[in-house]
């Protein structure tokens, strides 16, 4: 007799094959932020994820913010934040941290990829020119050196990609005055998305991914197809910093990426058990003639 446990783990690693398959050599997007990145756990589990779809054939590319980071180092120098309309400002001094700051965690990221056996190389929207820019009002404010992408370069992932290394960025770029600018990682996450032409983009952040009530998480909604997150904006439905969210996602798949999730980072291998299984465990938005799968496999 066989043990059923035994069983129920090759089972698992049997689901996993049919997406092994369907993503081999396929890019995956990956944006790392939110609490995830604060504990050390989470952040093993998760640079270990991205090293598991590196081996077994993948292309991920980490994009990483580090807002919190940033914080916590502009109160340590003793800088008083500004306010413009409630607005943070990102003056000259804030930046210059941001930057610091992001190119620490950035390294540190390498080296716990390196750690596990990949080669990593990190690099900032600056690099190779990876990510042009201009400066972004918030709402006709003027809020500092905070950046809109206008143009990615990507020959620099490409050719990383190409030698096997594992890409990851961190959302610096510069204009055409070269003046820096620090780029919401999301929206960093989602132009490179598109200029690379992922197939997946994944978001790692601190909510399990869209419900129907915000609420109730009982109402998360797996599978979303493009036409539907257009009407949970529009009905109001979703709210919050779930919409510019739900726009990302919907610009990145109007733009050619296939997949975007949705997952709650906090969730250990939250990443693994989305792409690996039918069911996944967080959002995925689709092309609107996309199929759902969890559907197809009921
Ligand atoms: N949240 C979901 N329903 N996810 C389904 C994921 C399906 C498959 N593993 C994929 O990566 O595309």
């Amino acid at each position: 007799m066989v043990n059923q446990k035994y069983l129920d783990k090759a089972e698992v690693l049997i689901e996993a094959l049919p997406y092994i398959q369907r993503f081999n050599r396929k890019i995956v997007v990956i944006k790392y932020g939110g609490s995830a990145m604060l504990d050390e756990e989470l952040k093993r589990n998760v640079i270990k994820d991205a090293v598991l779809l590196k081996l077994v054939g993948f292309k991920p590319i980490i994009v990483h913010g580090g807002g919190k980071e940033i914080s916590r180092w502009v109160g340590k120098v003793g800088m008083e934040p500004h306010f413009v309309n409630g607005l943070r400002v990102t003056d000259k001094d804030t930046m210059e941290i941001a930057e610091m700051v992001l190119a620490k965690v950035n390294k540190e990221l390498v080296t716990l990829v390196e750690s596990l056996g990949v080669q990593a190389v990190g690099v900032s929207g600056k690099d190779g020119g990876l990510l042009q820019c201009k400066k972004k009002l918030s709402k006709g404010e003027d809020i500092g050196y905070v950046g809109e992408v206008t143009k990615v370069n990507p020959k620099i992932l490409h050719d990383l990609l190409e030698r096997d290394f594992l890409p990851i960025v961190f959302p610096i770029g510069f204009d055409e005055n070269f003046d820096s600018y620090n780029i919401n990682a999301d929206d960093a996450a989602c132009a490179i998305a598109e200029a690379v032409e992922a197939e997946k983009l994944a978001f790692l952040s601190d909510i399990e991914g869209v419900y129907r009530d915000a609420d109730d998480p009982s109402t998360l909604i797996s599978e979303l197809r493009v036409d539907e997150a257009e009407n949970l904006i529009s009905d109001g439905t979703v709210g919050g910093g779930m919409i510019p969210k739900l726009k990302n996602c919907i610009d990145a798949i109007e733009h050619g990426v296939n997949r975007v999730h949705i997952l709650d980072g906090r969730i250990p291998h939250s990443l693994l058990l989305e792409i690996f299984t039918n069911k996944g465990i967080g959002t995925a938005i689709l092309k609107d003639d996309g199929e759902k799968y969890y559907n197809e496999h009921e």
